[in-house]
């Protein structure tokens, strides 16, 4: 049994994959070590990801162009798709399992308001024990099945004190507070087949999609409950503590969650155009106080996402159709 990383973790077996302990390599080191360290990108080679997208895109018999990620509670965002082709994780060659409530583990392709999509029914965290580099590997699949629109949804605790449970927010920036630790998806050698060793962020979230998703909201009568704002993903699985919360306000951040930064990151690495958007389920308390509503559960953030589920499909069915009318 291989002791790096590509073979233990939650759905812990190697399928089918890459690890060179396959082929009876002995783990180990020169000072005797058992464990060893593999740099993150080393993890999926280019070869393994056009593997995996052959796989869907011979299997699909389609090109998809806009990629979605559901969030917590919104895999329903995959049930609009019409015609679906269905692959589960567990049948997938060498795709992780989702172990989350809430995150289905199917991959769903298809067509939605006309265009080819291809959407995550469930994504990994780095609280599952993957790396971010595993977390975020289905966005290069995606990128090499054709991909060229990464849309990334999340549910997130509320920072800001404007914002309202339900809410949703429209990333145009994010601090990476993973990456302020050292971790990054893109550790390790870079593959420049995916794109640059030092990627710029500035503009990572599309400002024209951005706008037409303000527009689309103020259609729906919903302008109220959206905003533009900043997210953060923290490690997790544990929420936040207050004086967590109060620093990352101070730092400018309006909603906070698990996930999404190592996926976009992954995304401008590879030239995606990027939709991002947060429905708040929660709202984080600033202050010190005994009162148990504070307290962010999982349940609650299912619930929220249950209840707003019908907005998000409609705002993300709209966009989606704006983009392909436009591409016509
Ligand atoms: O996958 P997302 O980011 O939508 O899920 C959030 C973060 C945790 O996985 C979970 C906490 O309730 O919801
Ligand atoms: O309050 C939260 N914090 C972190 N992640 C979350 N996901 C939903 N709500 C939250």
């Amino acid at each position: 049994m291989c002791s790096r990383d590509c073979c233990s973790g939650p759905g812990g077996s190697n399928r089918g994959n890459t690890c060179s302990d396959k082929k009876g390599a002995k783990a180990g080191s020169l000072t005797g070590e058992k464990i060893i360290p593999t740099p993150q990108s080393l993890l999926y080679p280019y070869e393994v990801i056009e593997e995996i997208a052959d796989f869907i895109t011979k299997g699909s018999g389609m090109r998809p162009k806009i990629g979605i990620i559901c969030g917590s509670g919104l895999g329903s965002l995959a049930d609009m798709i019409q015609d679906p082709k269905i692959f589960e994780y567990e049948k997938i060659p060498n795709f992780p399992v989702s172990t989350v409530e809430g995150h289905a583990g199917r991959l769903v392709v298809g067509t939605l308001e006309g265009a080819t999509v291809m959407a995550m029914q469930g994504r990994f965290h780095f609280y599952e024990g993957y790396p971010l580099a595993k977390c975020s590997m289905p966005v290069r699949v995606m990128k090499l099945c054709g991909v060229e629109y990464l849309f990334a949804t999340n549910a997130a605790g509320g920072i800001n004190p404007r914002f309202a449970v339900g809410d949703i927010m429209l990333m145009h920036d994010h601090v990476n507070m993973l990456g302020f630790a050292g971790n990054s998806p893109l550790q390790g050698p870079n593959d420049p087949r995916f794109g640059p060793r030092f990627p710029a962020l500035v503009n990572s979230y599309n400002k024209d999609l951005i706008n037409k998703a303000i527009e689309i909201a103020k259609a729906m009568g919903i302008e109220s409950n959206i905003h533009v704002g900043v997210y953060s993903c923290l490690g997790g699985p544990n929420y936040e503590t207050i004086a967590e919360l109060k620093a990352l306000r101070m730092m400018g951040v309006d909603a906070v969650g698990m996930s999404t930064v190592h996926e976009v990151i992954t995304a401008r690495h590879c030239d995606m155009k990027v939709f991002a958007f947060s429905l708040i389920t929660n709202k984080c308390a600033t202050e010190y106080s005994d009162k148990k509503d504070d307290e962010a559960n999982h349940d609650e953030v299912m619930a929220v996402a249950k209840n707003r589920q019908k907005a998000c499909c409609e705002l993300v069915s709209r966009l989606i159709r704006e983009i392909h009318l436009a591409s016509a």
